[in-house]
């Protein structure tokens, strides 16, 4: 097994993810679950017997304080951590802190799904994947792939769609099969990459 590592991690329950609202830019905190799927998912990693030499997050606190936790858990606090909004939520625009059953009841099941979760329809006023992709990419490519291409074992707290952004890329995935593809919190995926970048192996520890 290579050891170009690469794990991805959503951060735990945030207090709006627990109120059901949309998040995108907005800096709110994690919930006392969101805690302890943060410190499981560092639990989970200790487990597998891995550590890294590097972390990546966001500029918003949900994935800053997610990746602080798992990084006790695994005693390794003194690795340097990157913070960098190219890794940010996407950017839900005008409907931030708005209730997603609220918007449903606006605007239609199919409408919202079709704004949390296609390819390239973008909510009012933000990002859609496409958009989101086009700031996460050039940041992997010149920021992180590197790295693990050197053989630095890396670690990625980010969010959900940020994350869809980057694993639509890692495996290969089209504008269809993103559509259906949710990322749990505090659920770590594991990559091993070749030295070609592509994934050489992926463990799911949320399956
Ligand atoms: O920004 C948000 O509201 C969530 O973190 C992700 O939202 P989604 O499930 O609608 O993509």
């Amino acid at each position: 097994m290579s050891d170009r590592l690469l794990v991805l991690v959503r951060h735990g329950q945030s207090e709006w993810n627990l109120k059901n609202l949309f998040t995108g830019w907005r800096d709110v905190d994690l919930t006392e679950q969101g805690i302890k799927e943060a410190r499981e998912a560092g639990r989970k990693l200790k487990a597998q017997g891995l550590t890294f030499d590097i972390a990546f997050t966001s500029a918003l606190k949900r994935a800053q304080r997610t990746l602080g936790l798992m990084l006790e858990e695994l005693g390794q606090t003194n690795i340097p951590v990157i913070k960098d909004e190219a890794l940010n939520e996407r950017d839900y625009g005008d409907l931030s802190g708005l209730n997603k059953d609220d918007a449903r009841a606006k605007w239609g099941e199919e409408q919202v799904h079709i704004w949390r979760r296609s390819y390239d329809v973008a909510p009012p006023g933000g990002e859609s994947l496409k958009d989101t992709l086009a700031r996460t990419l050039p940041f992997y490519v010149t920021d992180i792939l590197p790295r693990v291409l050197r053989g630095e074992r890396v670690l990625v707290a980010a969010h959900g769609n940020s994350l869809r952004a980057l694993i639509m890329v890692l495996e290969k995935l089209n504008k269809e099969s993103i559509l259906k593809r949710e990322i749990g919190t505090g659920a770590p995926i594991i990559y091993h990459l070749g030295a070609d970048a592509l994934v050489a192996s992926k463990l799911d520890l949320a399956a």
